[in-house]
């Protein structure tokens, strides 16, 4: 029983079954389906309102979906939430408490809930830049730094899967190549990610497949093989421009 269960795990599979979300009036999502293997990652793209944070807060687990299945590595997130939590990373799109806690209090506090060493935290805070920041409040930090840090906190415990709403935001451009390069390294290691951007240029560096969405549905899926960044970027800005 325990190796069927371990072999499920490797299977690194995400499947959206038909996942909406109604809010009164608002269908802010549509029927949405899709599936993700180990070492994928995924894009979001697409207007103001289109539906990227809906379909990101429903995989986080902190939106219900109206309807639909979220399946990670066989674990169905309405069965077994805990299960399901406990294999995912999520970035939110802006801090929305402990702002008081410094950042090494913070990384020790998500630390210590998924039981991450210490030695864990250390490498993470080298990585993302803020040794000199260790000491200093959470919300004393620039826009960009806390963007790291919320990234650190995603990544701390290597999930299997890992969701991000528009991680690039306030980075400057070293920490952007910083970002791009951190996602090659975990896309190899075999993490799923999610995220959603308006930078096309990210997105065509780092995404195996770009998902437009249009008005809460999906109005295009590009594959992409990295050949021709600057080709599928322009290709990006015309599904910006037609939709
Ligand atoms: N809590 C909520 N209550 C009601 N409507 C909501 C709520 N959250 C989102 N919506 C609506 O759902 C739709 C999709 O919003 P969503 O935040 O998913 O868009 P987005 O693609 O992430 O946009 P942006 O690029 O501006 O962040 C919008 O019409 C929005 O107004």
């Amino acid at each position: 029983m325990e190796v069927k269960e371990k072999e499920s795990k490797l299977d690194g599979n995400l499947v959206l079954e038909a996942v909406s979300k109604q809010y009164k009036k608002n269908q802010a999502l549509h029927p949405f389906s899709m599936r993700m293997r180990a070492g994928e990652c995924v894009v979001l793209c697409g207007g103001n309102g289109a539906g990227k944070s809906t379909i990101l807060n429903i995989l986080a687990g902190i939106s219900k979906p109206t309807a639909g299945k979220v399946i990670l590595n066989g674990i169905e997130m309405e069965k077994d939430k805990m299960a399901y939590v406990a294999d995912i990373g999520y970035m939110p799109d802006e801090f929305l408490a402990q702002g008081e806690m410094s950042v090494w209090e913070f990384l020790r506090f998500y630390a210590s809930l998924r039981m991450v060493s210490e030695d864990k935290i250390d490498q993470i805070i080298m990585q993302i830049g803020l040794v000199e920041k260790m000491q200093e409040q959470v919300k004393a930090l620039s826009k960009g730094m806390r963007q790291r840090l919320l990234l650190a906190q995603a990544i701390l415990a290597d999930p299997e899967l890992l969701i991000m709403d528009e991680p690039t935001n306030g980075l400057d451009p070293f920490w952007i190549n910083e970002f791009i390069e951190l996602i090659q390294i975990l896309k190899k290691k075999g993490m799923m990610i999610v995220f959603s951007t308006h930078m096309m240029d990210v997105a065509a560096e780092v995404g195996d497949r770009i998902l437009f969405i249009h008005e809460g549905k999906l109005a295009e899926s590009l594959v992409n093989d990295g050949k021709d960044i600057p080709g599928f970027t322009r290709r990006l800005l015309e599904l910006y421009r037609s939709n």
